[in-house]
């Protein structure tokens, strides 16, 4: 019989189904993973903004890991909106009691209109108790330079940005450049303790990028997954966000949601010549 790899999102829930909760289910799907959830908090949200933000309490987040930990287990695990600190311990904990590993750490803070969907004062939990099991990190610029207290403008900047990360315990950063406006590609770089990568593609102009951090995180967990190595399960996911940006699907009144199908029809047309 063939192997069904397992991801489980912890993470917030999206109801216009462009970020969260749902994008990563649907990220995991289109990689043919085997998703499941154990969600943080409910946000009231769609493409013009996040209306309302309801968060778990911290027995329930518990128990739904404990529900997937002692029945189906996980090959990988993300982590994204986890709100507070209270919260962010008890996965910590909950990681540590399964022995999981795999762990791709999304650390995400605000959406982009602005909501703040992580508590100020939970970032040292954020630091102390989850990065350390962390195999990989993927913050944006904005992410990276609260993480580090630093500011970063030059490449240079997220380079040290990235090394200090790695100080904090995780083994692979990837600092993300989709707020790099002003470049006409879109670079993330990769730093595993000894070298940098880069990953570019071409920066598509568009408003409609609702998500894509999610998206991207969520598919570098299916791919770690399934047994890829940490480079090749982050292009795998560049290819994957460039083609949900580039495909858009034109939904909504604000940013709208990136196209999570379009990677698989994008191989497909290859597949079939
Ligand atoms: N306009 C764009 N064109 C091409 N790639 C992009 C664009 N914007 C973002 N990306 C890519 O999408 C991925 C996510 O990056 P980004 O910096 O937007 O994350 P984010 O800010 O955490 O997203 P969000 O908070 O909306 O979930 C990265 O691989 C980045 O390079
Ligand atoms: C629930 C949720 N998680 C993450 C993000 C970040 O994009 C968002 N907007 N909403």
């Amino acid at each position: 019989m063939k192997k069904v790899y397992k991801a489980l999102t912890i993470a917030g829930s999206d109801s216009g189904g462009g970020a969260g909760i749902q994008a990563d289910l649907k990220t995991f799907q289109e990689l043919k993973v085997f998703g499941m959830s154990a969600l943080t908090a409910v946000t009231a949200q769609n493409t013009l903004g996040v209306q309302g933000v309801y968060p778990l309490s911290v027995e329930a987040v518990k128990q739904q890991i404990e529900s997937i930990g002692t029945d189906l287990g996980a090959d990988a695990v993300k982590t994204g909106m986890l709100f507070s600190s209270e919260i962010i311990q008890a996965v910590a904990e909950k990681i540590k009691q399964f022995g999981w590993k795999n762990i791709v750490v999304d650390p995400v803070m605000i959406a982009k209109g602005g909501a703040p969907l992580l508590q100020d004062e939970a970032v040292s939990a954020l630091k102390n108790d989850l990065l350390p099991l962390a195999t990989v990190i993927t913050p944006n610029i904005p992410e990276a330079e609260v993480l580090t207290a630093m500011t970063i403008r030059t490449l240079e900047d997220r380079q040290k940005a990235a090394k200090r990360l790695h100080e904090l315990g995780v083994k692979y950063v990837v600092i993300k450049g989709g707020h790099d406006e002003g470049e006409s590609e879109a670079v993330d770089l990769l730093y595993d303790g000894e070298e940098f990568s880069y990953f570019k593609s071409k920066r598509v102009k568009t408003k409609h990028t609702h998500g894509t951090g999610c998206t991207f995180a969520a598919a570098i967990t299916a791919e770690l997954a399934k047994g890829s190595n940490v480079k090749e399960a982050v292009q795998t996911a560049k290819d994957f966000i460039q083609a949900a940006i580039e495909n858009e699907l034109g939904i909504g009144h604000g940013h709208g949601p990136t196209n999570h199908w379009a990677y698989r029809e994008k191989k497909s047309v290859y597949e079939n010549g």
